[in-house]
């Protein structure tokens, strides 16, 4: 790790989309980041407008820019652009970004790297495919080395992270089988980001849950994709299912899995346990604690615990994390430390906000 010291040049910032959800909490965050000053924030239809208009909770804070539109600029004055904007807009506008530019999109522009997945998924084919086969998939504690030499970075989808970081470390130890994992998922309503929607609006979602996407979400072939790497097949295959939940921030994913022959829940635990030793956000809770939204709230901390089944020879999973911080920009500010050799936990070291 680099050291960030006064004499450092503070990295300097430009948030695309910084009017939505991940951007505000790109700015919220890296307000207490001080290894970085924010240069330029844009919108779109709220261009033009004061950051604190759009967020008042911002008031206090006088020097932020005004939103702009990202064709207002020259890029000169910047050097990482954290890019907050939906799916397709986002690879027309980065492939006319200057080179000079390191790049982390928190889109899923380029996180499938089979350009037929992502034109089967995402609706159309790829505008931008060399810079889609340059990109490198940030899931931070297991991609360091790859983030470090990256000029762009696909910051992972907030399902995909809480999925992966357990499936990735019991399937890389042999203990789990690749072809039976029931993913059952639940979001608060900021993973559909602040573009108002009907389905989002309080009255109807508030007292009630519902399941959408059901087995056809996107993100089941971004966790495939993933888990394939780490067992080296192409045959993983995931059945995965998210629900929205009346709540505004948080991820909660409860995951069914058969364990390979002759192996144990207990050696299962101590392989998460030893797969994230020493790593500052991931937590592999004690006993049979279960994670809670409420634990890792406004935090970039992911809690996760495995436990037997009642059915022999399966095991749950339960991860919770913050769709908007180690789902979306906290772990997008990881990798932005580890690209610019800044201490990695710079600017989302903060405690989880309880209750
Ligand atoms: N919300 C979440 O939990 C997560 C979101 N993501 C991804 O991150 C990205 C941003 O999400 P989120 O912040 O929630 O989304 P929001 O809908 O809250 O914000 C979208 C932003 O993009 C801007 N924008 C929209 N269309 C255009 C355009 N044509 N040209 C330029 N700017 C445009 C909007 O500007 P304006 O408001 O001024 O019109 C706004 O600033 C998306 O790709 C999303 O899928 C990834 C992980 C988690
Ligand atoms: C509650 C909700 O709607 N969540 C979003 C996921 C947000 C995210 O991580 O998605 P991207 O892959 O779009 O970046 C969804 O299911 O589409």
């Amino acid at each position: 790790m680099g050291a960030a010291g006064a004499e450092t040049k503070p990295v300097r910032v430009a948030i695309l989309g910084a009017s939505g959800y991940t951007g505000a909490e790109l700015v919220r965050l890296l307000l207490g980041h001080t290894g970085v000053e924010i240069t330029v924030l844009t919108g779109n239809t709220q261009a033009g407008q004061e950051f604190s208009a759009v967020y008042p909770q911002f008031h206090y804070a006088k020097d932020l820019p005004a939103l702009t539109r990202h064709e207002d600029h020259d890029w000169k004055d910047v050097d990482c652009v954290f890019c907050c904007l939906p799916h397709a807009t986002t690879q027309e506008i980065i492939s006319q970004l200057p080179e000079h530019l390191k790049i982390v999109d928190l889109s899923a522009d380029f996180r499938l790297k089979d350009i037929e997945t992502y034109a089967e998924w995402y609706g159309g084919e790829h505008k931008a495919p060399a810079l889609q086969a340059e990109a490198v998939y940030g899931l931070t504690e297991l991609a360091r080395d790859d983030v470090r030499g990256a000029r762009l970075v696909a910051n992972p989808g907030c399902y995909p992270t809480a999925a992966q970081l357990p499936l990735i470390a019991l399937l890389k130890a042999g203990l789990i089988l690749k072809d039976d994992i029931i993913i059952d998922a639940k979001s608060g309503t900021t993973g559909a980001g602040r573009a108002p929607k009907q389905g989002t609006l309080f009255c109807e979602v508030s007292d009630g849950i519902n399941a959408y996407g059901v087995a056809s979400h996107r993100h089941a072939p971004e966790i495939e994709q993933g888990l394939g790497e780490a067992c080296g097949s192409k045959d993983v295959v995931v059945n995965f299912t998210p629900h929205l939940m009346p709540m505004s921030r948080g991820i909660l994913e409860t995951i069914y899995v058969k364990l390979a022959d002759g192996s144990t829940v207990e050696e299962a635990k101590a392989a998460l346990e030893k797969a994230y030793a020493g790593e500052r956000f991931v937590t592999v809770l004690p006993g049979a604690a279960v994670p809670h939204t409420r634990h890792v709230r406004g935090s970039n901390h992911v809690f996760m615990n495995i436990v037997a089944d009642r059915l022999p020879g399966r095991a749950v999973i339960l991860v919770s994390m913050d769709n908007l911080v180690k789902g979306a920009s906290g772990q997008a500010i990881q990798n932005m430390n580890v690209m610019f050799d800044l201490p990695e936990t710079q600017g989302v070291d903060m405690a989880p906000m309880f209750p």
